[in-house]
C-alpha cells in the first residue's frame, strides 16, 4: 500500500453539490434580460469550464449572444452569486467525514478549481472546509484553467510534493484531462456532473459514495 503525498480535489460536483446556488444566480440573469429560466440539469450540463463558460453557455441557449451581453451577464452574475453562493451548496453527504480521516492520517490536502478563487475560498469557508486544505487554487483572470496542467501543478508544489505522488480527484471530463496533461493519477467521483465523455478510467479508480471513498491505497 503507497499513501500519497497529497491529494487534491475538485470542488464542483466533486466536493460541493454547488448547481443550486449556480442555477439561481443564472436564473436571476436571465430574468433580467427577460430570458426563459433554465433547469437545473442544464446547468448542470455547463458546469466545469469556469464561470465565463456558465454564462456564455447560459446566453447561447435561450437567445442572442454578443461579447457586450456576456460582459453585462457575468458582471450580474458575479453580482448575484456572492449574495448566495451557500444558501443551497453542501457538501456530499460523506464528504466531511473522509477529509477528517485524509486529515487525521496527515495526508496534505488541496482545492483545484476552474471557480474563481475567491468564491472557491468563501465557500470552503462558508461551510467549514477550509480548516482541512493547506492550498486551494481556483481561477484567476488572464491565468490558463484546468485542462491546462499549470493551475494543478501550482496546486502540488504548494502541498511540497510531485504530480507522480499524488491524487487528482474530480467529478468532470476536464479533471479527467487536467490529471492526464499533468500526469497525476486520477480518481473519478462519478456520482457528481459528469461532464463530458470520460474515457479510461478504470472501475477500481471510480466511486459514487464518498462514504466508500478509499484514497489512502493508490
Ligand atoms: O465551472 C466552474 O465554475 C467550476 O467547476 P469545478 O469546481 O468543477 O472546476
Ligand atoms: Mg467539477
Amino acid at each position: 500500500m503507497t499513501i500519497p503525498e497529497a491529494i487534491i480535489f475538485d470542488l464542483d460536483g466533486t466536493l460541493v453539490h454547488s448547481a443550486p446556488d449556480l442555477q439561481a444566480a443564472t436564473n436571476v440573469v436571465l430574468a433580467a434580460l427577460d430570458r426563459a429560466p433554465l433547469d437545473l440539469q442544464t446547468i448542470i450540463s455547463f458546469i466545469g469550464d469556469g464561470v465565463e463558460k456558465l454564462v456564455e453557455r447560459s446566453l447561447k441557449a435561450t437567445g442572442e449572444f454578443n461579447d457586450s451581453l456576456q460582459a453585462e451577464a457575468l458582471t450580474l452574475f458575479l453580482e448575484n452569486y456572492e449574495q448566495n453562493m451557500t444558501t443551497l451548496t453542501r457538501p456530499y453527504p460523506g464528504v466531511v467525514e473522509c477529509l477528517e480521516q485524509l486529515c487525521a492520517s496527515d495526508v496534505p490536502l488541496g482545492v483545484c478549481t476552474n471557480k474563481p478563487t475567491e468564491p472557491a475560498r468563501r465557500i470552503c469557508a462558508e461551510l467549514g472546509l477550509t480548516r482541512y486544505f493547506n492550498v486551494i487554487v481556483g481561477a484567476e483572470p488572464n491565468v490558463a484553467k484546468k485542462p491546462d496542467p499549470a493551475p494543478l501543478h501550482g496546486c502540488i508544489s504548494g502541498l511540497g510534493t510531485t504530480p507522480d505522488k499524488s491524487v487528482y480527484v474530480g467529478d468532470s471530463a476536464i479533471d479527467f484531462q487536467t490529471a492526464r496533461n499533468a500526469a497525476v493519477p486520477f480518481r473519478l467521483f462519478s456520482g457528481g456532473y459528469l461532464n463530458g465523455k470520460i474515457l479510461d478510467v478504470p472501475t477500481e479508480n471510480c466511486f459514487r459514495d464518498w462514504t466508500e471513498a478509499d484514497f489512502l491505497n493508490r
